[in-house]
């Protein structure tokens, strides 16, 4: 399971207490997850999720804080992190920047259909709407330059059926590094994957870990996000979910010409963003208690998307 940084009761008691939100009576170390160590914390006063973030500096916490604010504020359906009496957010425990946060209702899905896709596309457009005008910066540290970089040094791991297909990905990327950076942009979840998103029944209750978000185009989220919701398990992707999710998208944030042009090249950038960063965590955590997701799946995925055939709608 991942919790790379277990936890004993006095410590949780102490970190706690400044939060004024009465005793802890349980908690529990949350399995899922394959970045973060998590912990369900149930206090007096409610359910909360406490948050050590095991990756990335420490200097970029206050973007997810303020992000997460901006959302919330918008009314959107997102955690966000709570305040001590004396209103400090941002927390140190074992070392590590620590949050604590409401604990959303709802559960992940593993079967989606057309119906949770449109409200995965109805919520990404809201995302994206709210934070259009003033988007608050941050560059991604697994970007085009990263995806070169790490998927060069990576190409001679791989068979030569596969090292064939990521380094014409990368050859795109290059190719088109420019009109994809010149895209419209805000700031984006960019992990917008079924496990991270909060559904009861076919009501979307909220989206969770925005800790891969930053500012970037907004189509690459959407590219994230439709490659994980609405593919099949052979990686193609399946016509009614996708134009569910992009139908749904399009009503409140119309596609434009510049971004129709990219979409395919941009479902490909999407897996191998994917691709990449399992095949590292897949050798860095090798042997150990951790969730490791498959890396095939995004082979799989980036293979299908040679040909796309569900074009993004878009009016002339
Ligand atoms: N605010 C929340 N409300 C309810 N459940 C939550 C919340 N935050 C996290 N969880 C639970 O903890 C699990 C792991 O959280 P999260 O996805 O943030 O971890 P991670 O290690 O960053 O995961 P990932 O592999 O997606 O990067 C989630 O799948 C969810 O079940
Ligand atoms: N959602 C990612 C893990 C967290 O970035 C994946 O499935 O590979």
């Amino acid at each position: 399971m991942s919790v790379f940084t277990p936890l004993a009761r006095p410590e949780l008691e102490t970190f706690l207490a400044p939060y004024g939100l009465g005793r802890l009576l349980d908690f529990q170390g949350i399995a899922a997850g394959s970045e973060n160590t998590n912990f369900f914390i149930s206090l007096e006063q409610g359910e909360f999720v406490l948050t050590l973030v095991e990756r990335g500096p420490v200097q970029e916490m206050p973007f997810f804080i303020e992000l997460l604010d901006v959302l919330h504020d918008a009314d959107l359906p997102v955690p966000y992190a709570l305040r001590t009496t004396d209103g400090v957010a941002l927390r140190e425990l074992a070392g590590k920047p620590a949050l604590l946060q409401p604990r959303l209702a709802g559960k992940h899905i593993k079967d989606a259909n057309a119906q949770h896709c449109a409200q995965v596309g109805e919520l990404l457009a809201h995302l994206h709407l709210a934070t259009q005008a003033n988007m608050i910066k941050r560059k991604t540290d697994r970007g085009l330059d990263w995806m070169q970089e790490e998927g060069t040094q990576l190409l001679s791991h791989l068979n030569a059926g596969q090292s064939d297909l990521l380094q014409r990905a990368l050859d795109e990327i290059n190719q088109q590094k420019t009109k994809i950076l010149a895209l419209p942009r805000a700031n984006i979840h960019a992990d917008l994957f079924r496990d991270n998103a909060m559904f009861e029944g076919t009501h979307l209750t909220g989206l969770i870990d925005f800790y891969n978000a930053c500012s970037g185009p907004m189509l690459y989220d959407v590219a994230i996000a439709l490659n994980d919701w609405c593919s099949d398990e052979n990686g193609k992707i399946d016509g009614p979910r996708a134009r569910a999710l992009l139908g749904a998208y399009a009503a409140l944030r119309p596609f434009t010409a510049a971004e129709a042009e990219l979409w395919p090249t941009m479902l490909r950038v999407a897996c191998v963003r994917f691709w990449l960063s399992r095949l590292i965590a897949a050798e860095s955590f090798a042997g150990q208690d951790v969730l490791i997701h498959d890396p095939m799946e995004f082979e799989l995925r980036l293979a299908q998307r040679q040909k796309v055939s569900t074009p993004l709608p878009f009016a002339l």
